[in-house]
C-alpha cells in the first residue's frame, strides 16, 4: 500500500487558519444576501434543469443566444410604474455610465435583434438561459437573482407563436414528470383590456399603466386598486365595466361583453383551437384577471402557475409587438416567456421529481508506490484519450482513503499502478460494483 505520509489519511491537508494579522481579515464566506453559490450536488441539479432547457429548446427549432448581465440602464427604465424599475439593480460605472444588471432577458434580446437589423431573416426563434438581478429590500428575504430560461419568436405576428411557445412548456413539464394535474396556464389577452378602455375612451397612453395596476389585482385591495385607476385618469364607470370583465374565466361570457367583433376574442379562440391541435388542451383556461406585470404586453399574456395554489407564478409571458418602437426602432412582432429557476424546484421538491443525480467518475487512478506517480499519469492520460473520466489520486494515500475516495466519487473501477504489474506492463483492475479484479495489459485497457 502506498506509504502514509503521516496525514492519517483523514481531512488531510486541512491547514490550521492563518494568524489574523493586520493583513489578513477574514473574509465573510457567505455570498452576498440573496444570491446562492451552486456547490456540486446544487449545480448538478442545476445543469440538469438547464440541460432540459436546452433539450427542449433543441427540439422546437430555437437557436441559443447570450447578452452581457450589465446593460445600460436606459434599457429597462420604463414609465408604467412596474416592479421590475423600482427593483432595479441599476449603478453608475467608473466611466459615469449609468448600468443595470439586467432584471429580465427580453430587452437585450430586442436590443441584439435591432442591432443586427436586417441581416437577420424573420422569423427568429431564439432561447437564452441567463441570470437576472433586483434589488429588492431584503426585509422580504426574497433572493436578489435567479436564472431564467427564455423563448422567443420575433416576426410571427400570428397567435400560432404563442401556441408554440405554450407547447415548448408543457413539453419541459412533460420531461420532467410534471402532468396538467400538477400545473396550468392561465391564459387571456391585453387586448380585453385595451377592448375595454376603447369603450370608455380612455386614452391608449394609459394603457401600460392600467396594466401594472390590475396586474397587481391578487395582491393588494381592490380598493386600492381603484384608487391607483382613478389617480391615472380612468373613470368611474371604466373602473367598474373592467372589474367586471376581468372577473370573466368563460370566453363565451367575455363574448357576450365584447362582442365578437374584437381581436381579443378572436386571438383566444384561435389559441385554444391550437391547443387542442398541439394536444395540451388540458393545460390552459381562460382567465381574464391575468395580465401579467411588464409594461410592454400587447396581446395574448399567459402564467403558469401549481393547482395547489402554494407557489408563485412557475413561468410567464406574452406579445409583445410593440416593444422595439420604443427603442427608437421599427416595430417587429414578437412574443416569448421566461421561466425562473427556482419556484420549478420547489414544485419538483413537492412532487417528489428532484431526481437522483450523484457524482459520477468512471475511474480512479491510484499509484501503490511514490516513484509511480508518473506511470499512473500515464495510465490517467491513456483512459482519458479513450474519453473515459479519470479521477487521478494525486498524493501518495493509504489504500484506505482510496477506497473512501472511490465509493464518495462513486467510481466504477479502480487503476491500481503496482510495481511488479507495472514491470509486466499491466496494471490492476477492480470494479467497485462488483468487487472483480483482474489484471489487464496497459495497451488493452479500455
Ligand atoms: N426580475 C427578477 C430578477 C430577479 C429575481 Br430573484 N426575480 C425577478
Amino acid at each position: 500500500s502506498p506509504s502514509d505520509n503521516g496525514s492519517g489519511g483523514g481531512r488531510s491537508g486541512a491547514l490550521s487558519p492563518a494568524p489574523i494579522t493586520e493583513d489578513v481579515q477574514k473574509i465573510e464566506v457567505n455570498p452576498p444576501k440573496g444570491t446562492r453559490d451552486f456547490p456540486p450536488e446544487d449545480m448538478r441539479l442545476r445543469n440538469w434543469l438547464f440541460n432540459n432547457f436546452r433539450e427542449v429548446s433543441r427540439l422546437y427549432g430555437f437557436e441559443e443566444v447570450d447578452f452581457p448581465v450589465l446593460e445600460s440602464e436606459a434599457l429597462f427604465i420604463r414609465k408604467a410604474g412596474e416592479e421590475i424599475r423600482d427593483q432595479l439593480y441599476c449603478f453608475e460605472d467608473r466611466g459615469n455610465r449609468r448600468v443595470a444588471l439586467r432584471p429580465e432577458l427580453t430587452p437585450s434580446l430586442a436590443r441584439l435583434v435591432i442591432q443586427k437589423g436586417k441581416s437577420l431573416s424573420l422569423p427568429l426563434k431564439w432561447f437564452t438561459i441567463g441570470q437576472c438581478w433586483r434589488y429588492e429590500r431584503m426585509t422580504r428575504g426574497r433572493r436578489r437573482e435567479h436564472y431564467q430560461w427564455n423563448m422567443d419568436i420575433i416576426g410571427v405576428d400570428d397567435v400560432t407563436a404563442e401556441a408554440e411557445l405554450l407547447s415548448s412548456i408543457v413539453t419541459f413539464f412533460k420531461r420532467l414528470g410534471i402532468t396538467a394535474a400538477d400545473v396550468g396556464f392561465k391564459v387571456s389577452s391585453r387586448k380585453v383590456l385595451q377592448e375595454v378602455l376603447k369603450c370608455y375612451s380612455i386614452p391608449e397612453s394609459l394603457f401600460g399603466k392600467v396594466c401594472i395596476i390590475i396586474d397587481k389585482i391578487e395582491k393588494i385591495p381592490v380598493e386600492d386598486i381603484k384608487k391607483e385607476l382613478i389617480s391615472v385618469g380612468v373613470t368611474k364607470e371604466a373602473i367598474e365595466e373592467l372589474l367586471q370583465v376581468l372577473s370573466m374565466k368563460s370566453l363565451t361570457k367575455l363574448e357576450e361583453i365584447l362582442g365578437d367583433a374584437g381581436e381579443a376574442v378572436a386571438d383566444l379562440r384561435q389559441l385554444f383551437s391550437l391547443a387542442e391541435k398541439f394536444g395540451y388542451s388540458d393545460w390552459i383556461q381562460f382567465d381574464a384577471s391575468i395580465v401579467r406585470g411588464l409594461a410592454y404586453y400587447t396581446g395574448i399574456v399567459f402564467e403558469g402557475f401549481d393547482r395547489k395554489g402554494k407557489l408563485r407564478a412557475v413561468c410567464g409571458g406574452g406579445r409583445y409587438d410593440r416593444l422595439f418602437s420604443t427603442f427608437g426602432a421599427d416595430d417587429v412582432p414578437a412574443c416569448g416567456f421566461g421561466f425562473g429557476d427556482a419556484v420549478i424546484v420547489e414544485l419538483l421538491k413537492e412532487k417528489g421529481l428532484i431526481p437522483e443525480l450523484g457524482m459520477q467518475v468512471e475511474n480512479i487512478v491510484c499509484a501503490l508506490d511514490l516513484d509511480l506517480q508518473g506511470a499512473a499519469a500515464m495510465v490517467a492520460t491513456i483512459l482519458r484519450e479513450k474519453g473515459l473520466s479519470v479521477d487521478l489520486v494525486l498524493e501518495s494515500k493509504p489504500l484506505k482513503w482510496v477506497f473512501k475516495r472511490a465509493v464518495r466519487i462513486n467510481a466504477e473501477r479502480l487503476i491500481l499502478v503496482g510495481k511488479s504489474e507495472w514491470q509486466r506492463g499491466m496494471v490492476g483492475v477492480k470494479i467497485l460494483s462488483t468487487g472483480e479484479q483482474y489484471e489487464v495489459k496497459l495497451d488493452e485497457l479500455k
